[in-house]
């Protein structure tokens, strides 16, 4: 059977391009990243590689006490003088023991908090990083940081770390015990030093970027995993899961491919790391059986030599898979501070320019309602070759205005209502509210003053209250109820536990419809100063639509809004239009006197528009 060849290219791969264009990284400077977390778990660790260390001196006291046995009570058939040196190696075992489960136990439940806190600080991070941010990163690639990488690091430090610092202690220790046995033996045991020294960094370099791919893959895995979850009912509908389980056998095949090709550095690894040594230590039991032969060595400094030598496996041998724990660990680590020192925007931004500070100033208290001037913006991923998508935007909503926003599908209405609550920031001009350049405001401010309603209604895991209350945290029963009200979601009382019911992952459980209403309701729940509704009625019946309009009425009478309107139903809720075309403000008046004086916008309100080409405009 041929394996199927994907011709997926990933983003992992494209990552790693980049990865091995600048240059090879190194492992124990990634791991050094580390230190800010591992120095709250330092004492833990001094602790448990202290217990290790002693527990590797027990096991090289062994193959001493052994040559004691050999060279006296056997050699002189002293079986009175057997039993202290018998009881020395029970005592050795039994110490062993003992050191090994102060090692484990010791370092558990720091390591589990340990974990706790990178974690929380990854998730931190990534509710203070833009939207910018999260349109360029996979969720796939955050859940792998937040999880599998988690979990390396932490064994990392649990396990591997611990045994590099105890197997070198052990190595150096016992190559000083081999010397003071006989030093040409040991000459011939060390013999494979220089070779696994070149091997295993030529073993580094090559492992360090197939783990870095392997672990990226993973995240993309993660990426498909998850679309086809939450995508589930589409793949059906259009028949397409058996194309998204392709995309996910692809995946997963190059992920395989990736994880084959470390088991086959690893395995090389292995290869030459069992076997120098157990020649070298063939040679030497052949050079001492010599030596004893010619009385130039007693036998029972032979055995205590080849059980130390034998003692010395376990850090050789184990040097394989702690060279390669210890590359994942710093591709993990990698990964994790990748997301930590990603910039975040600044949370207040100077004034654009002395004379805006001063009119800031100025206007502070006054009510000049939301004003646009100036203002450009382009997405960082767009085309270098396309125009900005808004190019100049000029618009005042009076205070207490309701101001209707129109234009052809894609024309970039959704995106300039995102610039109010800075989801993403301007690229040139200004914006206030009420005077106050909203650069200025800090976010959490802004976003106490603008509440938002968007055209997807994203609902979490949890009850109708809690979803509807995150629009206004402090906010009681009477508000619930009357954002419920002026949603028209009436629909709520009649679920099992009414206000308390769990409405599921991501509101599945409830129809578009309704779940535009609650998401209405948690924008409206606040009595916010500033209202922004991307097309908030886009999924009611005509009947509904209706009676939220009336009682939306009452809403916006009191605040300042700004509405995404398709339909002139929505656009009547408003007390003027303006018309966005070619990143501009081409046209501002209420309904009836665009009707008159605007082309397009009777073409957009008569559903003409949908026949125009997106970004072009007729007038
Ligand atoms: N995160 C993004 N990154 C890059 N381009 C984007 C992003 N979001 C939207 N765009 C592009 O910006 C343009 C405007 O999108 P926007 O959603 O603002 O339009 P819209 O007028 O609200 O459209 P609609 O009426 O269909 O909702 C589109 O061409 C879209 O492809």
């Amino acid at each position: 059977m041929t394996e199927p060849q994907p011709t997926l290219t990933t983003m992992a791969e494209n990552r790693q391009d980049h990865a091995s264009a600048t240059g090879h990284r190194s492992t124990v400077r990634s791991l050094l990243r580390l230190r800010p977390y591992a120095r709250a778990v330092r004492r833990q660790l001094t602790v448990s590689v202290t217990a290790a260390v002693l527990a590797m001196m027990s096991v090289l006291a062994v193959p001493v006490v052994l040559g004691r046995i050999v060279d006296g009570p056997l050699a002189e058939h002293d079986l009175a003088g057997l039993w202290p040196l018998a009881g020395l190696l029970l005592l050795l075992g039994l110490v062993e023991a003992a050191l090994f489960y102060t090692r484990r136990v010791v370092l558990a439940r720091p390591l589990a908090g340990l974990e706790t806190a990178m974690r929380g600080d990854l998730f931190a991070k990534l509710q203070r990083l833009p939207v910018s941010f999260h349109d360029r990163w996979g969720s796939g690639q955050l859940l792998s940081r937040a999880t599998a990488d988690m979990y390396t690091m932490r064994l990392f430090l649990a396990f591997p770390l611990v045994f590099l610092i105890v197997n070198s202690v052990m190595f150096l220790a016992g190559t000083v015990v081999m010397f003071t046995q006989d030093w040409r033996l040991a000459l011939i045991v060390l013999m494979p030093a220089a070779p696994l020294f070149v091997l295993t960094r030529r073993f580094e370099a090559g492992y360090s970027g197939a783990s870095r791919l392997a672990q990226d893959q993973n995240g993309d895995l993660a990426t498909v995993v998850e679309e086809s979850i939450l995508g589930i009912r589409v793949l059906k509908a259009f028949g397409r899961h058996r194309s998204m389980a392709e995309r996910f056998r692809a995946q997963s095949h190059l992920l395989r491919r990736t994880e084959l090709r470390k088991a086959h550095l690893l395995a090389n690894l292995w290869a030459v790391i069992v076997g120098l040594p157990e020649i070298a230590l063939g040679c030497a039991l052949a050079v001492g059986a010599y030596l004893v032969a010619h009385d130039e060595l007693s036998a029972g400094t032979l055995v205590a030599f080849l059980s130390t030598a034998l003692a010395l496996r376990w850090p050789v041998e184990s040097l394989g898979w702690l060279l390669a724990y210890a590359n994942e660990a710093a591709t993990a680590t990698d990964r994790f501070f990748e997301v930590l020192d990603e910039p975040e925007p600044a949370d207040q931004a100077e004034p654009a320019s002395p004379d805006t500070a001063t009119a800031t100033a100025t206007a502070l208290g006054t009510t000049d309602g939301i004003r646009f001037t100036g203002v450009r913006f382009r997405y960082p991923d767009a085309p270098d070759d396309t125009p900005d998508l808004l190019c100049g935007i000029d618009l005042h909503i009076r205070s207490g205005e309701t101001m209707a926003l129109v234009g052809a599908t894609g024309s970039g209405k959704t995106t300039l209502t995102a610039l109010l609550p800075r989801l993403y920031e301007a690229t040139a001009g200004t914006i206030t509210l009420d005077g106050r350049d909203i650069r200025e405001l800090p976010r959490e401010r802004l976003r106490e003053l603008v509440a938002v309603a968007f055209e997807e209604p994203t609902l979490f895991s949890a009850t109708v209250r809690e979803n509807v209350l995150m629009g206004a945290p402090g906010a009681g029963d009477d508000q619930l109820l009357a954002a419920l009200a002026t949603a028209q979601a009436g629909f709520v009382e009649k679920l099992p536990a009414g206000v308390d019911t769990e409405v599921g992952e991501q509101g599945l459980s409830l129809s578009g419809g309704q779940r535009q209403r609650l998401a209405l309701a948690r924008a409206v729940v606040g009595d916010p100063a500033f209202l922004v509704l991307d097309d908030p009625l886009s999924a009611l019946d005509v009947h509904t639509e209706a009676l939220v309009e009336r009682a939306l009425r009452e809403v916006l009478g009191s605040t300042t809004a700004l509405v995404v309107a398709h339909r002139p139903s929505t656009v009547l809720l408003a007390d003027r239009v303006a018309v966005l075309a070619d990143g501009r403000i081409e046209a501002v008046g209420t309904h009836q006197e665009l009707l008159h004086s605007s082309a397009h916008y009777r073409e957009l309100m008569s559903g003409e528009a949908a026949l125009v080409p997106e970004g072009s405009t007729t007038r």
